[in-house]
């Protein structure tokens, strides 16, 4: 098959090597070092799904239109790559693979002639530098589309690229989205930090507060009415049950998380963002949390001071201590027993 992948980076760049070893013909985008790197030496993988040097055809922008294409760029950048490439993408099947809650609905939109999917990935994967991909932690990708069950077309496609890496078709997509977003609120301290995502379940102080971060995203999604489609072991029985605990027995989700991850560090994809001195998607995630509270008419002030000590990272280049960061959060999460 002639696969696309828009936003050859950590995860992309994993699918598009992947893929590539699995028989496809693979075209990227990317550009900057990251382009030149691929031109170069090829895409290469290493870590838990083995060494891959994978030789494609490497762009800015699509000349030719694939049979299937997956966009693999943050967030915040995700409008403009497809926007950029609609030409060659309108009309064919296209995967997000992309946290957030946003993702499927912007390619819908930009691709109206367009069957779209999401794509919610455990695999962990550290851009190390231009063109080189590291897997620290191997996991499934959970594809999907609506609230409803598992339709034909889904479970094809999850069947031609679970070939290529593990992935699960899954029923009720936006709840998955949601139960995706409390995983992902291991992003925020790390990039808040510096520390990796084990480094942050490791300590208590940090760890109370993820617990607090996680407790709130899934109360927030109970508020919208939100039913959280299952990943990874957490139904929405789970969370929910997860929701009604003190901080103290919470603290068992993250901890559980901690030792799916596994030993070997993983920075996480916003801390990522941070060490190449580029914007963060932090806006997509805990600041969707804010966001969907104020819909609901309740507030998530733990995600809203992670959003901000992000945000002054971000800009300063500098992480705060520990210390710092109890400090901004501490009391919130104190307050919420
Ligand atoms: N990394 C991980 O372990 C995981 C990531 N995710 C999610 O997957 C998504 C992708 O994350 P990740 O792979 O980490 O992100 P990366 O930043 O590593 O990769 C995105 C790549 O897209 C490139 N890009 C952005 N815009 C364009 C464009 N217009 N044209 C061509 N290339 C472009 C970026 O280039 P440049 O480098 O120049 O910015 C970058 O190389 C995110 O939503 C993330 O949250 C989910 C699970 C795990
Ligand atoms: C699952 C996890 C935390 C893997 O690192 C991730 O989704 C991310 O880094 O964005």
């Amino acid at each position: 098959m002639r696969i696309a992948i828009i936003g050859a980076g950590a995860l992309g760049g994993t699918f598009a090597a992947l893929l590539s070893r699995d028989g496809h013909d693979v075209t990227v985008t990317a550009r900057g070092a990251g382009l030149e790197a691929i031109r170069d030496r090829g895409l290469r993988l290493t870590g838990g799904y083995g060494d891959v040097t994978a030789v494609v055809d490497a762009r800015t922008t699509l000349a030719e239109t694939p049979d299937l294409a997956l966009v693999c760029t943050k967030a915040h950048d995700a409008r403009d790559a497809i926007a950029a490439n609609a030409a060659h993408l309108d009309g064919i099947p296209v995967v997000v693979v992309q946290n957030g809650l946003a993702g499927v609905e912007a390619a819908e939109e930009l691709l109206p002639g367009s069957e779209c999917f999401g794509a919610l990935s455990i695999i962990a994967a550290n851009y190390t530098e231009p063109g080189l991909v590291r897997v620290t932690t191997t996991a499934a990708t959970y594809l999907g589309r609506g609230e409803g069950d598992v339709d034909d077309a889904t479970r094809a496609l999850a069947e031609v690229l679970g070939r290529a890496v593990p992935v699960v078709p899954i029923a009720n997509f936006r709840g998955a989205q949601w139960t995706k977003l409390v995983v992902n609120m291991l992003n925020a301290l790390p990039a808040a930090t510096g520390l990796t995502v084990q480094e942050t379940i490791a300590d208590p102080r940090t760890r109370r507060i993820l617990t607090a971060l996680m407790r709130e995203t899934v109360r927030v999604g109970i508020a919208r009415g939100i039913r959280f489609g299952s990943i990874q072991g957490l139904s929405d029985g789970r969370l929910r049950f997860f929701a009604a605990l003190p901080l103290a027995l919470g603290q068992l989700l993250p901890r559980s998380m901690g030792v799916r991850m596994g030993a070997v560090p993983n920075l996480g994809s916003t801390l990522q963002s941070i060490t190449r001195g580029q914007a963060t998607e932090v806006d997509f995630l805990n600041g969707a949390v804010v966001g969907e509270a104020a819909r609901a008419g309740v507030e998530a002030p733990v995600n809203a001071a992670l959003t901000a000590l992000v945000h002054e990272v971000e800009t300063s280049g500098r992480f705060h201590s520990i210390d710092a960061v109890v400090a901004a959060v501490g009391a919130l999460g104190r307050r919420q027993q």
